[in-house]
């Protein structure tokens, strides 16, 4: 068996270590957006959980172009005394689809970066043009102004599209995923993994934001472990080979989400996980462009 230590990072089909926890910047966050902000307006409380995350020791840090919150990153990454280069960024293209290249000069420069570490479609639901979007994430990569391209809520019948067109094939497919929706789409998992596209798992807590079947089992496993229910799904969630983006406003639950390196889940512990979870669907997020 691996060690638990050995899933801090994850190593992406282009040979990039990608650390193996991510704190997100989008929902909860990006409903600080009251209609009277100004767009050039940014929100300390954002700066500081962006710091408290790497003070965490969460150096994967999750954004996208229309959360509002990459300037907000932006001035953290740069006050917080990491270097660029130890810090993992990633970023997503949805509203100015028709100009990639612009799209990312934009988000770089309220990210106060040259470069971003992950440049992903954001969501195929809202254009069709995805083979030419993905040829000018392509680009982007290849003026090294995204060291790594890859998707998001993407259904097997979008990732064929690019892979027919692809000379860069997408290193990762972030989708929503935990116990309880173990496929967002038919087979996404499956497809994914089958051609080296790690998925990233969106709401990895789902389980313990409302009550379900795995309440009793993760309470078991918590108790077993010394971790709390929201360790345990993280770590389920590591050792189903997916990378957990997870979220609080709570600097001791972002330290808590990182600590998960120390212990590993037998494998029937994750199969039980898996089964129970797989017993009861429940979706937080959208699909097909429409919000739940
Ligand atoms: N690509 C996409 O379409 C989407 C991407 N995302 C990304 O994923 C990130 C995370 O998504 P979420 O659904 O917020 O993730 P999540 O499943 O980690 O939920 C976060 C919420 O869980 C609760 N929580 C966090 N830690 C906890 C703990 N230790 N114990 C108990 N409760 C705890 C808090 O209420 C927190 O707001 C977003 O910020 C965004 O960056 C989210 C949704 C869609
Ligand atoms: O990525 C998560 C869902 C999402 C899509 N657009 C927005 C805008 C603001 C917050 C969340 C989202």
């Amino acid at each position: 068996m691996t060690s638990a230590a050995a899933l801090k990072t994850f190593t992406l089909s282009n040979g990039i270590k990608i650390p193996s926890i991510a704190a997100g910047f989008g929902t909860k966050w990006a409903s600080r957006h009251r209609p009277e902000q100004k767009e050039d307006e940014l929100d300390p409380g954002v700066i500081q959980g962006v710091k408290d995350a790497i003070a965490a020791g969460i150096y994967h840090i999750d954004g996208a172009e229309v959360y509002g919150t990459e300037g907000e990153i932006g001035v953290a990454i740069s006050e917080s005394g990491v270097k660029r280069e130890d810090l993992y960024i990633t970023t997503k293209i949805m509203k100015n689809v028709t100009d990639p290249i612009a799209a990312l000069k934009t988000s770089l420069t309220k990210l106060k970066t040259d470069y971003v570490d992950l440049y992903l479609i954001h969501a195929p639901f809202f254009f069709d043009n995805l083979e030419e979007v993905w040829k000018g994430l392509e680009t982007l990569h290849k003026e090294g102004k995204a060291k790594s391209i890859g998707v998001s809520n993407f259904k097997v019948e979008h990732l064929e599209r690019i892979l027919k067109v692809a000379e860069i094939k997408p290193v990762i497919n972030q989708i929503e995923f935990h116990p309880y929706l173990q496929n967002q789409s038919p087979g996404i998992v499956e497809f994914s993994q089958k051609h080296g596209v790690l998925i990233e798992a969106y709401s990895p807590l789902g389980p313990i934001k409302e009550k379900g079947p795995l309440d009793p089992i993760l309470e078991d496993l918590s108790k077993k472990y010394s971790k709390t229910p929201a360790q345990i799904i993280i770590r389920w969630t590591l050792q189903r080979n997916v990378l957990p983006v997870t979220a609080s406003a709570k600097p001791d639950r972002l330290k808590e989400a990182n600590e998960v390196f120390d212990f590993t889940l037998t494998e029937e512990e994750v199969s039980k996980i898996t089964e129970v979870g797989n017993s009861h669907e429940k979706r937080f997020f959208w699909t097909d462009g429409k919000y739940f």
